[in-house]
């Protein structure tokens, strides 16, 4: 558990003492206990942690997929935890997501993947959706790539198409699951030096759940582990091998190699 919470002004998200178990009471599997944590408005967090610690469980909270057993979650200073239907529809818009595989329409060209929650969502003229999505075709260097199809891309190209979508509708906060699943080292890098970059420039919030470590977490403001359900937060990676905690040591010794020493 930890109390790291920030002044509300500067919060995007904030979990207090939330639980979370699945199952019955005799086999009740307590996943999230007592979580308390805050994730600072316009900065870059990063969740990691061991297979089947909460992660994409925390994210269906975040998104009201999921409600806590106990606690609140507050999405800038309203608590979801306790919204009806059409209030979570709403308070969802706030929010762009990409999962692991990008979830592009391989029928559809670049253009066409990214222009689709403009024309479902928006009454933007095409000459207005044509300038949005020139410009952030720009930013994730992707432009000249328009009309190509999915299958035509590389792996990294396609993991930019899905961000360049998930930005279209100017979300607040941007929640990235697993977002360089099936990149190799150097290519997950360089797109998370760019989705970092694109944050920035943006700036929103994002969220991102992964087991690329060391990578991200030289490039993010905040990092939280999660372990057995308590989580331990750190604004420095290099902080991370001086824990008092010799869980997290073993951690920061088997994940962040030389780092570490
Ligand atoms: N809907 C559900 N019903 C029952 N158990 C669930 C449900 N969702 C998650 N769990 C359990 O909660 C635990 C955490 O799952 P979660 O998917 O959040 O793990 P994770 O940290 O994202 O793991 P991975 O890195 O392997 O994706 C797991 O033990 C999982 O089986």
């Amino acid at each position: 558990m930890s109390t790291a919470i920030a002044p509300a002004n500067e919060t995007a998200i904030q979990f207090v003492d939330v639980c979370k178990s699945f199952g019955e009471r005799s086999r009740r599997h307590l996943v999230l206990d007592r979580v308390s944590f805050s994730v600072p408005k316009g900065k870059t967090t990063v969740i990691a942690g061991g297979s089947g610690q909460g992660k994409s469980v925390i994210l269906k909270l975040i998104l009201g997929l999921l409600r806590p057993d106990s606690g609140q979650v507050l999405i800038g200073e309203k608590d979801i935890t306790t919204m009806g239907y059409k209030a979570l529809q709403e308070q969802r818009m706030r929010f762009g997501v990409l999962f692991q595989g990008a979830a592009l329409f391989d029928s559809l060209t670049v253009f066409e993947n990214i222009a689709l929650p403009l024309r479902e969502r928006t009454r933007l003229s095409d000459q207005e959706i044509r300038s949005r999505i020139a410009a952030t075709l720009e930013q994730l260097e992707l432009t000249g790539h328009e009309e190509k199809f999915p299958a035509q891309l590389s792996g990294g190209m396609k993991k930019r198409v899905g961000l360049a979508r998930a930005l279209q509708l100017e979300p607040e906060i941007v929640l990235f699951d697993e977002p360089t699943t099936g990149l190799d080292p150097v290519m997950t890098r360089e797109i998370y030096e760019l989705f970092v970059r694109t944050q920035q420039r943006l700036g929103y919030t994002a969220v991102i759940v992964s087991h690329d470590i060391p990578q991200i977490f030289t490039l993010a403001d905040q990092i939280i582990l999660l372990n057995k359900g308590e989580l331990d937060i750190f604004s420095d990676p290099a902080q991370i091998p001086l824990s008092t905690k010799p869980k997290i040591r073993e951690f920061a010794r088997s994940v962040m190699g030389q780092q570490a020493a």
